[in-house]
């Protein structure tokens, strides 16, 4: 069925678990993410950036992801990911999404307080629930410096007066990881994380978490975050599979016989993050 991102989150803040929210831009990746949820019973959020809004068409991608949720057995959440326009995040709301991010980290505080909250007056009003973050979380193509990094860090303090003047009902922090594949292997501040989580007492959220390693995730799920991003595993499986279907087969010319077998892949990732979340069996 179909929900709003708090009734998920809230349910996992309280009971100390972390949800997947993964990206999709077409049919199949959305079949994916649905199959997975049903299959290991979790509840799920499935998103798509502003890309994957021009990539598939906001009316046609709204359509597959409601449909599918609309039928499925478990609490599925729709959730804009990355909202920076003010003009897509309105039409979210007006195409029946139950849960959009307003990402304005990359103004100062004062501006990021000021357009969030006009975000969450809005999404509220329509019971539409709101992600913001504070920090910045880059792509690991950011040539940054160590200070830099540091400096990019969500600030606890901060993150306490964003979420009290903001009224937001999630929020994602920058404790180390990065969008994007790993060069090396990303560190996580935890003892933030845990600041955070004290001082706060609500769902956070975890961007760039393809190819951090699973006792990292599973500290961070126990130190509090409660939806965890993840795009690149995704798309990395799906590409895997089909340079070897394409290797093995020279003949293939379905692409239902191609998409197909992607698209279990991709369902195998998905539900392995699942379980490694805790949120397989809290459907
Ligand atoms: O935090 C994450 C995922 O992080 P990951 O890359 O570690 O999986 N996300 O928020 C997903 C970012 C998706 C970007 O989509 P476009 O290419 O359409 O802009
Ligand atoms: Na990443
Ligand atoms: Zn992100």
């Amino acid at each position: 069925m179909l929900v709003t991102g708090i009734e998920i989150l809230e349910k996992a803040h309280k009971e100390g678990y972390a949800v997947g929210a993964f990206n999709t831009s077409n049919l199949e990746i959305t079949q994916a993410i649905v199959e997975a949820a049903e299959e290991t019973r979790s509840p799920v959020i499935i998103q798509v950036s502003e890309g994957g809004l021009k990539y598939a068409g906001i009316e046609a991608i709204s359509a597959i992801v409601r449909t599918l949720a609309e039928k499925a057995t478990v609490p599925i959440a729709l959730h804009l990911d990355h909202g920076t326009d003010f003009n897509t995040i309105m039409k979210c709301l007006r195409n029946g999404w139950t849960s959009v991010m307003i990402d304005a980290s990359k103004f100062p505080l004062e501006e990021n307080i000021q357009r969030t909250r006009k975000i969450v007056e809005i999404a509220h009003s329509m019971g539409v629930s709101v992600e913001a973050e504070i920090g910045k979380i880059g792509g690991t193509e950011d040539h940054i410096t160590v200070d830099e990094r540091e400096a990019s860090m969500t600030d606890p303090e901060e993150a306490l007066r964003f979420a009290k003047e903001t009224g937001v009902d999630y929020l994602a922090i920058a404790i180390g990881t990065a969008h994007g594949p790993y060069k090396g292997e990303p560190k996580l501040d935890f003892e933030r994380l845990k600041r955070i989580k004290e001082l706060l007492n609500m769902p956070l959220v975890l961007h760039g978490a393809s190819g951090v390693p699973e006792e990292a995730i599973k500290k961070a799920v126990s130190l509090g975050i409660n939806k965890i991003n993840i795009d690149t595993d995704v798309r990395q499986a799906f590409t895997a599979r089909l340079r070897r279907l394409l290797e093995e087969d020279k003949e293939v010319y379905d692409p239902r016989k191609i998409l197909g077998p992607c698209k279990e892949a991709m369902k195998e990732v998905i539900k392995q993050k699942m379980i490694l979340f805790g949120s397989s069996l809290k459907a």
